[in-house]
């Protein structure tokens, strides 16, 4: 069916080939979101006659601004009320079974029952999100995304052909760059899977540069457990000479928990999985 390579040393893959159905929908719905923003760069354009950006309340009541920005308001609701939304639909639909079929080869490779961790999904708070970044014209001095790992299980991501992401060697932290193909999926293992197995598979840090003069556009899809979840080294994996390196954590309280400290540096302290590290 697919081919997966690793990006070596990174326990990042990718997934080369994938069946012709799951390609359709990438390339529908990477189309809609370049649809969507340019409608959003249309709208602004309206209101700051492309110079500068105004506020609701300076727009001067010109019948042209006030057509234009109607009919790109049109087109937003037409975009997110049939056809688009379930090309969406249908690739997070399809791209779940991805991640799901991932992650019962997962569960082979740790000689576990294929099954062993599909009990934590019962009630998943998995997610897709639609990335943008615009050109920057000082792309030394801004960063996409800044360095993290995900927080969730597995992470299914598509992109288009621009390029930016960047992934850290475990052995020395060296950064490189990951060779942009709209036909293939980056997976990348999360936080809880870097704990259920005890540090034998690993959460590769990540990172997004961004481009001078191209905008880029990606889409992650986040397999993550039921809020409920308690996250924990799995039993049949440990041993004397195996001892649990994390102590247990609660998924939902956690990602809520960082969620807050990564939008809100200055006032919180940063919570990583390093803090349920065993001493
Ligand atoms: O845009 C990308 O290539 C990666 C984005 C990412 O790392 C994330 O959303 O967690
Ligand atoms: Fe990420």
């Amino acid at each position: 069916m697919a081919r997966s390579r690793s990006i070596s040393g990174s326990g990042i893959w990718k997934y080369l080939n994938h069946a012709y159905y799951l390609r359709r929908p990438i390339r529908l719905a990477l189309l809609f979101i370049v649809f969507l923003y340019v409608s959003m760069l249309e709208e602004l354009k309206g209101v700051g006659d492309g110079k500068s950006l105004m506020t609701q309340k300076d727009v001067p009541e010109d019948p042209v601004v006030i057509k234009r920005r109607q009919k790109v308001k049109e087109a937003m609701i037409h975009a997110w009320s049939s056809y688009e939304k379930e090309v969406c639909q249908e690739y997070a639909r399809e791209v779940e079974k991805l991640a799901f079929k991932l992650l019962e080869l997962i569960s082979i490779s740790l000689g576990l029952p294929g099954d062993r961790l599909t009990g934590y999904f019962k009630d998943q708070t998995s997610f897709l999100r639609f990335n943008h970044y615009p050109p920057c014209p000082n792309p030394e001095l801004a960063l996409g995304v800044g360095r993290h790992a995900d927080a969730g299980v597995i992470t299914v991501l598509a992109q288009d052909n621009v390029g930016g992401l960047q992934v850290s060697r475990r052995s020395d932290g060296q950064w490189f760059s990951v060779k942009p193909n709209p036909d293939a999926f980056i997976i990348n293992i999360g936080n809880c899977m870097q704990v259920w197995t005890n540090d034998k598979y690993w959460s590769a840090e990540h990172r997004v540069v961004v481009n001078s003069s191209k905008e880029r556009f990606s889409m992650p899809f986040f397999l993550f457990p039921s809020h409920e979840v308690n996250i924990e080294p799995l039993k049949e994996l440990i041993s004397e000479d195996n001892p649990p390196c994390y102590k247990k954590y609660n998924w939902g309280k956690f990602y809520v928990a960082r969620n807050r400290s990564d939008y809100k540096k200055l006032q919180t302290e940063n919570i990583q999985i390093d803090r349920f590290k065993a001493a």
